[in-house]
């Protein structure tokens, strides 16, 4: 769902601070921003879905409810951010859902797969195919060239690499002319595009991204999240990034709110502002 046309300055994030983005209710009316957060509603064309799931750590008096019946659909070709306090279950979201880690209970499907389902090994095959990842850490290895790097996960499993979609990813990230550079001779930024390409190349069905600009300053965030931007604008990419940056998530299509293991209500076409409204609702003042 192509909606940025052409990029805002990198300050601002793709959508204007003055104009918060509507806080949705649940007969799917856009509301007037500060009302209280509502839960999502149905999303057509969902390509990850998660019903009724649950995560408990531990057992007895120890336990730890991380997810407490999470139910949400996350949009094909759109970028979805995942925001919340500390603790409220953002990673274990996240891990359940990409099949990184096992949900003690409830359903994950990814691209019509049950995820849920599966065995470690059908799990680790899912990985491989259907899914991207990007993390804080760009997890390059130095003695391979930018391009060896984003194909790695292709030649390890012997699949052959689409020399179109190398390209057109090379192009949306914008490393034509650094292919052939170790990460020793990439800035941050170019490094954590690497990782990018190396997450889309395959044509996962989703690419999950967990703080991809916490290792970045804040100019080569602001273009890390514009080549994020266009690859889900051009590529058509399905991505799902989990961030505390308000910025960084008024470049999404919708923004997720977790508290305490729930998702407590989202917004479409994020700005800044409606997000620190809505986290502003969410924190409790003493952690401010
Ligand atoms: N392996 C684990 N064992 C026990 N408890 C865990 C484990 N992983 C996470 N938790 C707990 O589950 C809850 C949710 O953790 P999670 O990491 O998903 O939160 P988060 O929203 O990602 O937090 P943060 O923003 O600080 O990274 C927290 O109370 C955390 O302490």
């Amino acid at each position: 769902m192509p909606r940025h046309a052409s990029p805002s300055p990198e300050t601002t994030g793709t959508h204007p601070t003055e104009s918060p983005g509507a806080v949705v209710d649940p007969t799917g009316a856009p509301a007037a921003a500060g009302d209280a957060l509502h839960s999502p509603g149905p999303v057509g064309d969902a390509i990850v879905t998660a019903r009724d799931l649950v995560k408990v750590y531990g057992a007895g008096s120890t336990a730890v409810h991380a997810l407490r019946g999470v139910d949400v659909d996350f949009a094909r070709g759109a970028l979805t951010a995942i925001m919340g306090p500390s603790g409220s279950g953002k990673s274990t979201l996240m891990h359940c859902l990409a099949g990184l880690d096992t949900a003690t209970s409830g359903t994950v499907t990814v691209d019509g797969q049950r995820v849920s389902d599966m065995s470690q090994r059908q799990l680790t095959a899912l990985r491989r195919t259907h899914i991207g990842f990007v993390f804080q850490a760009y997890n390059l290895v130095p003695t391979l060239t930018a391009a060896e790097n984003i194909t790695l996960p292709m030649d390890i499993a012997r699949a052959g690499v689409d020399r179109e979609r190398f390209d057109a990813v090379v192009d949306a990230v914008d490393l034509r002319d650094r292919l052939d550079h170790r990460p020793s001779e990439l800035s941050g930024g170019q490094q954590q595009r690497v990782a990018v390409a190396r997450a889309l190349v395959a044509r996962p069905a989703v690419v999950f991204a967990d703080e991809p600009t916490g290792n970045l300053d804040s100019r080569s965030a602001g273009d890390l999240l514009e080549y994020l931007r266009r690859s889900v604008d051009d590529l058509g990419q399905t991505m799902v990034m989990v961030t505390h940056d308000p910025r960084s998530a008024a470049f999404a299509d919708r923004v997720l709110f977790l508290a305490d293991g729930r998702i407590v209500g989202e917004l479409e076409q994020p700005t800044q502002t409606g997000i620190l409204d809505a986290l502003g609702e969410l924190t409790p003042e003493t952690e401010r």
